[in-house]
């Protein structure tokens, strides 16, 4: 079975049209990156300690030496195409690259870190926006840190997003607002091609990912949709569901994209955790750019992630993605907290995830 290369759809997608065409580019460059850093996961223990603390990032995380070399891989790719501004998890403030070029773009360039040593799938997380039009005038020299402000766009402004994950395939998916696409890399060939093409999401799913180990800080709307699920056949649901926590968001949304089901990081009331955890740059916007192509919804809960006006790059956001149906039932527990499940025999006034 022959397939399409990335870059002959891209090529095609792109003809004629300038700013396609530096979507196009940056997309090109960022596979290229991504390939290498696919080798250096491949390699594990060979490429190095790719697991080891080396420092502190902007957001007080422990920095490995895996996100380090993804974050100067993806910054050398950015740099070969046509990026006006580069911003990512690892950096405080974005950088100045090529002030008269027509995009922007954030990264999360190595996601799931915890899982690095483990052998499990990370990934690296991309989002382009435009540069604004009069970003040139107020940007200083290339090589400078600027403000976060040409970033703050809301996630609909996105021209294209997507994610790379290193998982037992390398695959790369992508949108650029027609759909998602899937291209898995041929390793022997080294270029990525097109596997699958406007994934859809089944609407229902009996699937969903939270952090359980979180349950005693959540709010009700999470907590009473939880019960719901946990509470299987016996509860309001009148069905089982199935539970998973992978703890990497790039190999979460995979298993979604492939055969449905919902992610739920929300907000809970342990320090620091008031707004979430996952960050709306380049985590939760581009994932959702994606998951909405894909037919799914993704939501704070209350709002549409791809509708939020960000304030700040390193803004942290509650994110619930997945399985459309299930997506609408979590904003009804938002939106009517008090109709709770209390029937849930499990999980009532004095059930198990009750205080
Ligand atoms: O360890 P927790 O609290 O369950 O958090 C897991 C989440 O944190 C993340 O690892 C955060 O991403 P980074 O690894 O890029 O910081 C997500 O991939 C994952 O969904
Ligand atoms: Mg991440
Ligand atoms: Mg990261």
């Amino acid at each position: 079975m022959t397939h399409q290369s990335l870059a002959a759809v891209l090529e095609a997608w792109a003809a004629g049209d300038g700013t396609r065409r530096a979507v196009a580019a940056t997309v090109a460059a960022l596979a290229d990156a991504a390939r290498d850093i696919a080798a250096l996961v491949a390699d594990g223990p060979l490429a190095g300690r790719l697991g080891a603390a080396v420092t502190e990032n902007v957001q007080g995380e422990v920095q490995k030496e895996l996100d380090r070399l993804a974050d100067e891989r993806i910054l050398a790719a950015a740099r070969s195409a046509p990026v006006a501004a580069f911003a990512s998890e690892e950096l405080d403030h974005p950088v100045v690259l090529d002030p008269l070029a027509p995009l922007l773009l954030a990264v999360d360039p190595l996601d799931g870190s915890s899982n690095i040593d483990t052998n499990v799938s990370i990934g690296t997380i991309f989002s382009i926006l435009p540069a604004p039009a009069d970003f040139p005038t107020f940007a200083p020299e290339p090589g400078a840190d600027i403000e976060h402000a040409p970033f703050l766009q809301k996630g609909r402004a996105q021209l294209a997003a997507g994610y790379v994950i290193y998982g037992p395939q390398t695959a790369l998916v992508l949108t650029v607002g027609s759909g998602t696409w899937l291209f898995t890399l041929d390793r022997r060939a080294g270029l990525f091609k097109l596997t699958g093409e406007r994934l859809a999401i089944p609407a229902e799913t009996r699937e969903f990912a939270i952090n359980a180990s979180n349950s005693r800080h959540w709010d009700d709307p999470i907590r009473s949709y939880v019960e719901d699920l946990l509470a299987g056949d016996a509860g309001v649901r009148g069905q089982d569901f199935n539970m998973r926590w992978i703890a990497s968001l790039v190999a979460e949304c995979h298993r979604i994209l492939v055969r449905g089901g919902v992610f739920l990081y929300p907000a809970d009331r342990r320090k620091g955790y008031h707004e979430g955890r996952l960050r709306l740059m380049y985590e939760a916007n581009p994932i959702a750019f994606v998951v909405e192509q894909a037919g799914g919804g993704a939501s704070t809960g209350t709002d549409a992630i791809l509708d939020l006006e960000p304030a700040r790059l390193h803004q942290r956001v509650p994110f619930i993605f997945g399985s459309h149906n299930e997506i609408e039932r979590i904003e009804h527990h938002h939106a009517f907290p008090d109709a709770t499940s209390d029937r849930a025999p499990l999980f009532g006034k004095r059930g198990l995830f009750r205080e």
